[in-house]
């Protein structure tokens, strides 16, 4: 399916200032980027508009900040660093978004410039998509690109805003992105097992229902499984839950059962008192989780249940680690499913993992390699297999 949009290639960018939306989105320990695939996969636009004669003003989010000010370890200065690191370029960074410093900054951008903007859901305005944040973000550059893949389901200020008020066009990743994953998932290659987990509850529980109308087995992990057992009649003790997505989720449950898609959920549990690294795992069933421990990982018994049935799949789409995979000894249950899914591709079928922390656990385990397609967006990817039009892309000038 051909891109329907204009990109950076339909535009002379020599000599002008391109406001670029990237998604820089990147795990964080201790103030280092633990998992660079997002800057990487910027990197092919950002050298090209660099070569092209281009000063770039670079802008993103990072994590989910209140909105009301900065939260020093959730600053994307060190990802400039690491920008820097894998380009070999000069990356300017300022602590400012939307104010005088963040202004002066961006009229100082010459061609072959590069300049970060601090992230910028440290105002709310950005989430609510305000026009003014919109126009002040356009007046930073004379063209709008954007390559953040993983934030084009997103309608807020700094992705859809701009487009408003200058030319706005994709990015290399943006293209390649949707382009791969529309025509994977326009007629997947059957079985289609779609495996979900992680911990964004809320704002991908509702895929799920769209999930069932196309795929043969939906498989249930990581922290979505518990909305899931409470609409089974189970208990969860202190596990991340969703009550408000109860009903919706036995609906769901319904749903499958009538259309003959099978729904996969975790048989048994990894426990744990607290959330911690330190933390001590327990194995119980899902009909016995006691009321003080919440749910770190999926169990032996599901790891087994899982993988045979991914193992017979010909197309395969994973978003959300099956357990606090950050902490070694919650990271099995994520690895036995990665290991799994790298075998359907040395079968001959596809597979696809997207979002952010997915790729860091493939990338953890050492199986990106092995797999079809790894999508830097998440929710983004999920839209996708819904059909829906992404926010981000709708908002770009027609090819
Ligand atoms: N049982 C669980 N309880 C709490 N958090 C979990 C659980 N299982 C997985 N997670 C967390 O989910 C996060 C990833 O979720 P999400 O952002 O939805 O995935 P992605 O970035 O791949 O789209 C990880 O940080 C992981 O620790
Ligand atoms: O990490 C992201 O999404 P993902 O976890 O679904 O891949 C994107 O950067 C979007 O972040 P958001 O879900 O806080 O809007």
């Amino acid at each position: 399916m051909a891109f329907t949009k204009k990109t950076v290639r339909d535009i002379d960018v020599e000599g002008k200032r391109v406001l670029m939306r990237v998604d820089f989105n990147v795990p964080l320990k201790d103030g280092v980027v633990t998992d660079d695939t997002r800057v990487r996969a910027a990197i092919p636009t950002i050298k090209y508009l660099k070569e092209h004669g281009a000063g770039i003003v670079l802008m993103s989010h990072l994590g989910r900040p209140k909105g009301d000010g900065p939260e020093p370890e959730l600053s994307l200065k060190p990802v400039a660093a690491k920008l820097a690191e894998l380009t070999g370029y000069d990356v300017k960074f300022v602590d400012d978004t939307y104010g005088d410093k963040a202004t002066e900054a961006v009229n100082a951008v010459k061609p072959g410039d590069i300049l970060l903007l601090e992230n910028v859901r440290f105002d709310k305005r950005e989430k609510k998509n305000d026009p003014e944040i919109a126009k002040k973000l356009a007046s930073y550059g004379d063209l709008f690109v954007l390559d953040a893949f993983g934030t084009a389901h997103r309608a807020q200020g700094s992705v859809v805003g701009p487009a408003a008020y200058i030319p706005a066009v994709a990015g290399f990743l943006l293209e390649k992105e949707v382009d791969t994953l529309t025509s994977i998932f326009a007629d997947p290659e059957r079985p289609f097992v779609a495996i979900v987990g992680g911990s964004k509850v809320s704002s991908k529980i509702g895929v799920l229902d769209h999930l069932i109308d196309s795929c043969d087995t939906l498989i249930i992990g990581g922290g979505m499984a518990y909305t899931f057992f409470l609409a089974q009649g189970h208990t969860v003790g202190t596990s991340l839950k969703e009550e408000d997505w109860v009903d919706r989720a036995k609906e769901m449950l319904e749903k499958a059962e009538k259309k003959g898609v099978k729904v996969l959920l975790p048989i048994d549990n990894i426990v744990a008192d607290h959330f911690g690294e330190d933390a001590q795992g327990q194995a119980v069933d899902s009909d016995n989780i006691p009321d003080d421990r919440m749910g770190m990982d999926i169990g032996p018994k599901t790891e087994q249940l899982f993988a045979d049935a991914i193992k017979g799949a010909k197309t395969v789409f994973w978003n959300g680690p099956m357990g606090v995979f950050e902490f070694d000894q919650f990271a099995h249950g994520t690895e036995a499913v990665a290991r799994a899914v790298a075998e359907v591709k040395a079968n001959g079928g596809t597979s696809i993992i997207g979002g952010g922390d997915s790729v860091a656990a493939i990338n953890k385990f050492d199986l990106a390699e092995k797999m079809s397609w790894i999508s830097t967006g998440g929710g983004a990817s999920m839209e996708l297999v819904e059909g829906k039009k992404l926010p981000g892309v709708e908002a770009l000038l027609d090819a």
